[in-house]
């Protein structure tokens, strides 16, 4: 009985999806269009032997039907594919249920791009429930870009800045010192409660440290409330059947904590990798080793930096062989993402692209997984390689994987 483990780049798109016009995303490509970013302003091409290897580029070439610079492209030794999602939305619970069995087929509620953007009722009723009077923001926000211009107005008054963006969020920045973060994280707590009649899908805490707009910086104290998927997901069917799950990240926040045996988080992709490298040397068979790379999103997606991007992705290739010497003869390592978050797009929201799906073990032989038409294979994959009942949505590619 073997263990798997998924990492998810979070953001790493690799070409609009099919209804990527119904987004307004055509033709965004996080992947293809950081590496030519990448090669125009530093000449140099974007090396990222370890992912290519796995199939990454190959993967993106056929999703994203666009040439890219990249050094030393060699064929992929991996099975490689690439999945269109069929949830609703282009945001990070959806992303992740949908690839854990369970896509978000309804329709979330969204705050109005409007200033003020949350209704009146709500903030009264906020207001009461907190008894702080007042929030700043109200309106759809980059979430640097928010506490570079409200921050100091919120040291001097201890009113929480408020915002939200093109995802179903009630995202909250506050000072992680002089507006305290149990305080903070209550006053999430106490936001959450009163969302339900707005079918919102998560409040963010957002806590940062700093003096002065120049230099207030987000701490990794970042924490998600999200709504319950909505129905069981391989997390949930994998530990009923005695399995164990690890979310290294903040993987347990996005399932709400459910199916989840046991948590670390860790702030940063090289904390991350470590995190999951040493579950790996312990956890027992039967194990999902669940871990999210938020950073690529947060750090460099929404930032619109797809310079620091690209360095991100490089930095995180080299890591790859201390993940595969850690896996175990019969370990299956699982690569994709939860959306996309081209860095050259307009705005600082995700774009609704094509994720990879890639397969790597010690012995995988190269094999094209093609088009999956939702992120569920995944799911349906995880589910078969641990002989769980079958999941209502998405196939199983686990026979199509071919070993030397
Ligand atoms: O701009 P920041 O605060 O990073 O927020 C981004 O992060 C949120 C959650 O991933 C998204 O909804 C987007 O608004
Ligand atoms: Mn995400
Ligand atoms: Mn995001």
């Amino acid at each position: 009985m073997a263990r798997a483990i998924i990492l998810v780049m979070d953001s790493f798109g690799i070409g609009h999806a099919p209804d990527a016009d119904k987004f307004g995303d055509v033709p965004a490509n996080t992947f293809a269009h950081l590496a030519q970013y990448y090669y125009q302003e530093t000449k140099q091409q974007i090396a990222l032997p370890h992912l290519a290897s796995m199939g990454l580029v190959d993967a993106c070439l056929a999703a994203g039907k666009e040439q890219f610079p990249i050094a030393n492209y060699q064929l992929a030794k991996g099975a490689y594919g690439y999945a269109a999602e069929i949830s609703s939305g282009k945001d990070t619970p959806s992303g992740h249920w949908e690839m854990a069995g369970v896509p978000v087929l309804f329709d979330w509620g969204y705050f109005p791009t409007t200033t003020p953007c949350f209704p009146e009722k709500l903030l009264s009723e906020i207001y009461q429930a907190t008894g702080i009077n007042a929030v700043l923001g109200n309106c759809h926000a980059s979430g640097t870009e928010i506490i570079a211009r409200l921050g100091e107005e919120h040291v001097k008054t201890g009113i929480p800045i408020c915002y939200t963006s093109a995802d179903s969020v009630f995202q909250v920045a506050a000072h992680e010192e002089y507006f305290g973060l149990d305080k903070l994280y209550q006053y999430c707590e106490t936001v959450r409660s009163l969302l339900d009649d707005y079918n919102i899908g998560r409040v963010i805490a957002r806590p940062f440290v700093g003096e002065t707009k120049e230099d207030f910086v987000r701490t990794g104290n970042r924490r998600d409330y999200s709504v319950l998927p909505p129905s069981p997901t391989v997390l949930d069917k994998l530990t009923l059947a005695g399995g164990h799950v690890i979310s290294v990240g903040k993987i347990a926040d996005i399932f709400a904590h459910q199916g989840i045996s046991e948590k670390t988080k860790a702030t940063g992709i090289d904390a991350l990798v470590d995190a999951t490298i040493e579950h790996l040397k312990t956890a027992p068979e039967k194990s999902l080793i669940f871990t999210n790379l938020v950073n690529f999103d947060q750090d460099y997606g929404h930032r619109r930096d797809a310079i620091g991007y690209a360095e991100a992705l490089e930095a995180f290739d080299q890591r790859l062989p201390e993940i595969f010497a850690a896996m175990q003869d019969d370990d299956l390592l699982f690569l994709t993402a939860d959306h996309g978050c081209d860095p050259t797009w307009h705005g600082s929201d995700h774009t609704r692209e094509y994720v990879p799906m890639l397969a790597y073990h010690h012995n995988i032989a190269s094999v094209d997984l093609g088009e999956r038409s939702t992120f569920a294979d995944l799911g349906q994959t995880i589910a078969e390689m641990f002989d769980l009942h079958q999941l209502d949505y998405g196939s199983s590619f686990l026979q199509k994987l071919t070993f030397k």
